[in-house]
C-alpha cells in the first residue's frame, strides 16, 4: 500500500516529509519494525512509545505517527504525521492497511464481566455448524478457521486483530465470534471493527485496579455499543443484552432508539424468553421463547449461569440471520471449553470440576452450579492473583466461605505479591467459615482429593485453562487438571 493511501486514514493528522512510497508494513512496536514500515509511537501504561522513535528511524521507518510534533529536519527523511490519540490513529491504519476485513464478515462481540468466553465458544460453535467455517478470539484460543493455537490476550491489539480477520477472510470464514475485554475497549484495540452484533453478558466486579471505578468499568464496557452506533457502513447491528442485569437494564436505556436491541432473559420483558430449567450431572435442559414460538433447548453444560450464555448465544446467531431451531440443534453439541467447570474425574465417589471462576460473582455461581448437584459436601480451593484488583479478594473469600462446606484457600498468580498477605486479604472475607490455608497449590489440590469422600464435589476454581502458576515474574509449570488427576490417581484411602 502507498503511504500516501494509509496516511489518508487518520483523521486531524498533521502531514509533513515525504509520502510517496510503498510501506512494508504497520508497527505500534519498534522491535518489530521493518525497513519502510510505519510507527506508530503510543503512549502506553508502562512505556512511551516516543522514546524509540529514534530506533524505529534508525532501523529503517519510512514514517512516524506521533501525539508530539517533529523535531526541526527529521522530516527530511522520514514523514511525520502529527496526530491527536496515537491509539486511535493505530486502529484506523490497521483497518485501512488489512482493507477492513470485518466488514466481509459477520462479527459478534462479546464483553461483559463473567461468561465472555463460553458465549464465544458457543457462538462460534453454531457459526461452524452452519457456515462450516467461521473464527474464534478469545482468552483460551485463536481459531483462524484452518488452525488453533493458544491466545496471548483475550483481544489482540488492532494490528493483530485486523490482521487476524484478514487471515480469516482467507480462509473463507463468514463468521467470527470474539471477545472484547474492558482494556482492549479502554485502549481501542477494536475500534473500526465492522460489528454485526456486540453482546452485553453481566456486570460485576473485577478489574478495579485498572480502571479505578465500577463507573469507569461500566463506561469503558459500554464503548462497544458506543462504537457500535458510531460504525459507518452497510451493516445491520444488533444489541444483545443480558436484561435480567442490572447494568443490562441501564445499557438497555442508554441506547434505547439508538440500537437495534434484542434482549434475553427470564423476564416477560425479554426478547428471547427463557425458562423451566431442569439441571442434571448431565448437562441442563431449559425452554427458549422467541417470537412466540418455544423451542427446547438441551445442553452438555451445567450451572444455571450457563442457560444465560446459551440465551446470549443464541440470540447473537438469530441476529446474524441464523435460524432460531439451527441454532438450538447446534447447542446440543456444544464444546467442552477448557477449564470452565470441566469435570477432570472422580475417585470413590468423589468428583472434581476444574473452573475459570476468579470473580466474586463467577464463584458464587460456580458454587451454586455444583450446590443444584446436590452434593454431600463441596470443597473449595481457589485463591486470588497478584498484582490485580484486591478489594475482590475479601469478596471472592466471602462468596466461597458461604457456598462450600470447606474452603481451602491457596495461591492464583501471586506475580509479584507475598501469597502469604493475598490469602490474608481473602481470610478478612472468610471469618466464622471453616476453611484452611495451604499456599502450595499442588498441596491444596492433593488435600481436598485425600480428604473428599463419596458424594463430596471439589471445585477448584480460578485457573481453568492456564498453564502455568506465575511467581515472581516467572511462569512455571501448572495445569489444575493435571494437579487434580494426580492427585485422584494417587489419593490416599
Ligand atoms: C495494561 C495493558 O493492557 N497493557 C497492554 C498494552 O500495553 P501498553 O499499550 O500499555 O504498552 P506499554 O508496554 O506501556 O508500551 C507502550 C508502547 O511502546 C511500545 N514499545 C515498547 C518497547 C519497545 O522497545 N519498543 C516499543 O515500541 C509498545 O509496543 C507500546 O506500543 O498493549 C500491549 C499490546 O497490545 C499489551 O501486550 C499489554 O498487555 C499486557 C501485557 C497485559 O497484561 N494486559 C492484560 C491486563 C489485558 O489486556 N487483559 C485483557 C483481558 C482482561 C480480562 O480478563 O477481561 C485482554 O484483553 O487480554
Ligand atoms: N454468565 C455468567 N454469569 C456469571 N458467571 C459466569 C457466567 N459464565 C461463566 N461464569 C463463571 O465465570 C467463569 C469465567 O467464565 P468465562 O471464561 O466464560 O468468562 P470471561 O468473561 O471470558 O472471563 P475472563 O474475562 O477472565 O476471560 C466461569 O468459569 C464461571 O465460573
Ligand atoms: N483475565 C483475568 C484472569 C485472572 C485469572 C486468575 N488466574 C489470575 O491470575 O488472577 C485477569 O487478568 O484478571
Ligand atoms: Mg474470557
Amino acid at each position: 500500500m502507498q503511504l500516501r493511501q494509509l496516511i489518508q486514514s487518520l483523521p486531524k493528522a498533521t502531514i509533513d516529509g515525504p509520502q510517496d512510497q510503498e510501506i512494508t508494513g504497520v508497527f505500534a512496536d519498534s522491535r518489530q519494525i521493518e525497513p519502510g514500515g510505519v510507527f506508530v509511537a503510543v503512549r502506553g501504561s508502562e512505556l512511551d512509545g516516543q522514546k524509540f522513535v529514534a530506533d524505529a528511524i534508525e532501523r529503517g521507518a519510512a514514517a512516524i505517527v506521533s501525539e508530539v510534533a517533529p523535531e526541526p529536519g527529521v522530516t527530511d527523511r522520514v514523514c511525520w504525521a502529527h496526530v491527536p490519540d496515537a491509539r486511535a490513529a493505530v486502529a484506523a491504519m490497521a483497518c485501512a492497511y488489512y482493507e477492513d476485513p470485518s466488514a466481509k464478515m459477520n462479527i459478534v462481540g462479546i464483553t461483559g464481566t463473567n461468561g465472555k468466553t463460553t458465549t464465544a465458544f458457543l457462538v462460534h460453535s453454531i457459526m461452524q455448524k452452519v457456515w462450516t467455517r467461521a473464527g474464534l478470539l478469545g482468552t483460551v484460543q485463536v481459531d483462524d478457521g484452518e488452525a488453533v493455537r493458544p491466545a496471548t490476550h483475550t483481544t489482540p491489539g488492532a494490528l493483530e486483530l485486523q490482521a487476524e480477520f484478514q487471515t480469516m477472510h482467507d480462509n473463507a470464514c463468514r463468521g467470527v465470534a470474539m471477545e472484547v475485554s474492558s482494556h482492549a475497549l479502554e485502549q481501542k484495540r477494536v475500534d473500526g471493527t465492522q460489528f454485526d452484533v456486540a453482546v452485553f453478558s453481566n456486570f460485576t466486579q473485577d478489574h478495579l485496579d485498572y480502571h479505578g471505578t465500577m463507573e469507569a468499568y461500566y463506561e469503558a464496557k459500554r464503548r462497544l455499543f458506543d462504537l457500535m452506533e458510531s460504525q459507518v457502513g452497510e451493516k445491520k447491528t444488533t444489541a444483545v443484552i443480558n436484561i435480567d442485569d442490572p447494568y443490562g437494564q441501564r445499557l438497555i436505556e442508554e441506547f434505547k432508539g439508538r440500537l437495534h436491541i434484542l434482549s434475553y432473559g427470564h423476564g416477560v420483558h425479554a426478547d428471547l424468553r427463557l425458562g423451566r430449567e431442569v439441571q442434571t450431572v448431565r448437562g441442563t435442559e431449559f425452554q427458549v421463547t422467541y417470537k412466540d414460538r418455544e423451542y427446547l433447548v438441551r445442553t452438555p453444560y451445567i450451572g444455571r449461569f450457563n442457560v444465560y450464555n446459551c440465551g446470549a448465544a443464541l440470540a447473537a446467531s438469530i441476529a446474524c440471520g441464523i435460524k432460531a431451531r439451527s441454532a438450538v440443534r447446534a447447542l446440543a453439541d456444544a464444546p467442552q471449553v477448557p477449564g470452565r467447570m470441566e469435570n477432570v474425574g472422580s475417585r470413590d465417589g468423589a468428583t472434581v470440576f476444574v473452573d475459570y471462576a476468579h470473580t466474586p460473582d463467577a464463584l458464587e455461581h460456580a458454587c451454586a452450579a455444583l450446590r443444584e448437584l446436590q452434593p454431600k459436601r463441596l470443597i473449595t480451593v481457589f485463591g486470588c492473583g497478584g498484582d490485580r484488583d484486591q478489594s475482590k479478594r475479601k469478596l471472592m473469600g466471602k462468596a466461597a466461605a458461604e457456598a462450600s462446606d470447606l474452603c481451602v484457600v491457596t495461591s492464583d498468580n501471586p506475580r509479584s505479591e507475598d501469597p502469604r498477605e493475598i490469602i490474608r486479604h481473602i481470610e478478612v472475607g472468610m471469618e466464622g467459615k471453616r476453611y484452611q490455608v495451604i499456599p502450595d497449590r499442588s498441596l491444596a489440590i492433593r488435600v481436598a482429593v485425600n480428604v473428599s469422600e463419596e458424594g463430596d464435589i471439589i471445585l477448584i476454581a480460578g485457573k481453568g485453562h492456564e498453564t502455568y502458576q506465575e511467581i515472581d515474574g516467572k511462569r512455571i509449570d501448572f495445569d489444575d487438571r493435571r494437579a487434580a488427576y494426580q492427585a485422584l490417581k494417587t489419593k490416599s484411602v
